[in-house]
């Protein structure tokens, strides 16, 4: 196979707006992809169309304590939000100890799973990992003349990370005359890199830039060599080279045991973000922020006994909560204003407990100028009236008020404490709102383990002093981009909030609110007419 027609592999189904020149990183839009219906397996959208999904196909090897292999690739596609078929090359006894055994799956059976996904479903992307013969390699590659994938990001795994051999030096032979032409990604480590480069020293940064270098001239599009056992570096820092360009890519080195499988993860999660149309440095620092939240979340879980455990892809198993954060709270979200207060002469905790009166289902102290202590003080009388009633109490901006008053949570904003930082420190059972205004921060919020999205201005406001109004449309859209529940804010009273509800978005739980609560004489009034108002709006929902 040319290296012109790795790039080209065209499956008979394509059409012509698949074709890529080489000299281009794949770039195609899912809703490109869309448009290009393909033979494969689509599922039915509601409207009837049908809807194609960004497809990796992994060849890799089964690791029976799931931190690895295959099972790391279907957890990372299924994280990154596409759909993974496994070719199974090997099946290993492993644990977080090391390897027990390794089973290779006979080359005619390899040869049938390759037969039957790429017969009958369409592939965006095929990632390998450990392919254990040379004969596997070929196999592979034969596959790909045939039924050819937009690319081709190739794990070149050789030893595993509890240091057993998954494939011997025979495969390099391979691995450099049949893969690596052909391939549109390779990520070695520093092992990995050196091993291909016939032994050649690779233990600096300026090692890593020249072994991409080499590397690049074996055939593969793109290089990103691992610099995750660099040693003596305090940050983790992978080295990329284009073709044209070396970007040294940095982020925080996170210090935890849990790393086993973190480089299947990396390929798996480039390759699903490619197979949803990213283009290749995109889709690797997506790749590598993704990788680096995992280990952050999952830097103190416990699975197995061995020095290497594996991590959470899902963001989801630490110390659950005793009970969940229930959106539902969200539907009259009360968010406290100390100049309003003032203006009404009604000490703080008056004015929670009427909202509360009124109907309001979470509370917000949202105290701008109260200095630190009287702020204690005041959060702690909250908190007696906010836990008597069963209403959670959220501080604003301040994570040291929270852990002071023990209250329900924070909410923060794009320039307040990092929603990572304030779930370290306050951790999984509190409540922890972010701010955002577009689909990114969104995406992020979700990544960073928030709770929910405070969405606005849906309104302009004088509450807030230069915020940006996003409007219905800029809701909507940060609803659609996220599973988070999400609370709309800004400039919503009795008037408009039912025009919110009526979006009818299902993560949409309810309005936060300020001077429509608190800028009036009533509070409980205000409230009770504003939750009529939403109950009527959001009736036809149940
Ligand atoms: C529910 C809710 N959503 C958004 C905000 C705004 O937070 P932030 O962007 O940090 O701005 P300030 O409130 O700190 O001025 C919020 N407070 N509550
Ligand atoms: C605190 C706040 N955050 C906003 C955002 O857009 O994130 S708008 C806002 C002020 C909301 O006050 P009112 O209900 O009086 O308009
Ligand atoms: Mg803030």
């Amino acid at each position: 196979m040319s290296s012109n027609q790795a790039c080209l592999r065209l499956s008979p189904y394509q059409t012509p707006i698949s074709i890529l020149p080489r000299t281009r990183i794949i770039t195609m839009s899912c809703k490109a992809r869309q448009v290009d219906s393909g033979s494969g397996s689509p599922l039915l959208a509601g409207d009837g169309s049908r809807t194609r999904v960004p497809h990796v196909m992994t060849v890799a090897g089964s690791d029976s304590g799931a931190g690895a292999g295959i099972q790391a690739d279907l957890k990372a596609c299924g994280a990154r939000g596409v759909y993974c078929s496994t070719v199974i090359t090997a099946v290993t006894a492993q644990n977080t100890v090391g390897v027990q055994g390794v089973h290779i799956v006979p080359e005619e059976f390899l040869a049938q799973q390759l037969d039957s996904v790429m017969s009958d479903m369409e592939v965006d992307v095929v990632k390998t990992g450990m392919l254990p013969s040379k004969e596997i390699v070929r196999i592979l590659c034969r596959a790909l003349d045939k039924a050819p994938v937009r690319a081709l990001v190739v794990d070149p795994v050789m030893v595993s990370t509890s240091g057993d051999v998954l494939a011997g030096p025979a495969i390099l032979t391979a691995f450099r005359e049949e893969l690596l032409p052909v391939a549109d990604l390779i990520t070695p480590n520093l092992k990995e890199a050196s091993a291909l480069l016939d032994g050649i020293q690779v233990k600096t940064v300026a090692d890593m830039c020249s072994a991409a270098k080499l590397l690049h001239q074996m055939g593969p599009r793109h290089v990103l060599v691992k610099g995750g056992d660099l040693p003596g570096s305090f940050d983790a820092v992978d080295v990329y080279f284009d073709g044209k360009e070396i970007h040294e890519l940095h982020s925080a080195r996170v210090r935890t045991k849990n790393t086993h499988g973190t480089g299947c993860t990396l390929a798996s999660s480039i390759a699903a973000e490619v197979a949803k149309g990213s283009s290749m440095l995109p889709a690797i620092k997506a790749s590598k922020q993704y990788v680096e939240t995992s280990l952050l979340y999952s830097k103190d879980i416990s699975i197995g006994n061995g020095p290497q455990g594996p991590f959470d892809h899902f963001l989801r198993l630490k110390g659950q909560r005793q009970q969940p954060f229930d959106p539902n709270v969200l539907f009259l979200y009360a968010v406290t204003d100390s100049g309003m207060n003032s203006k009404w002469n009604r000490p703080i905790a008056n004015a929670v407990r009427e909202a509360i009166e009124g109907g309001a289902t979470i509370v917000q102290l949202r105290e701008k100028h109260a200095e630190t202590r009287d702020f204690i003080e005041m959060a702690k009388s909250c908190m007696e009236i906010c836990r008597s009633k069963g209403v959670p109490l959220l501080i604003n901006d301040r994570v040291d008020i929270a852990l002071a008053c023990d209250a329900d949570g924070v909410h923060v904003g794009q320039s307040d404490m990092p929603v990572r930082t304030a779930r370290s420190i306050l951790g999984p059972e509190k409540i922890i709102g972010v701010s955002c205004k577009t689909t990114e921060q969104a995406q992020q919020a979700w990544l960073d383990g928030a709770d929910y999205i405070g969405c606005g201005g849906i309104y302009p406001t004088n509450t807030k002093e230069n915020n940006i109004t996003v409007g219905l449309d800029g809701l909507k859209a940060v609803c659609l981009s996220t599973k988070l529940p999400v609370v709309a804010i800004g400039g919503i009273g009795i008037s408009n909030a039912p025009a919110v509800m009526k979006l009818r978005l299902p993560n949409l739980k309810g309005v936060a609110v300020v001077s429509a609560l608190f800028d009036r004489e009533c509070i409980t009034g205000e409230t009770k007419r504003l939750q009529e108002a939403l109950t009527i709006a959001t009736a036809y929902d149940s």
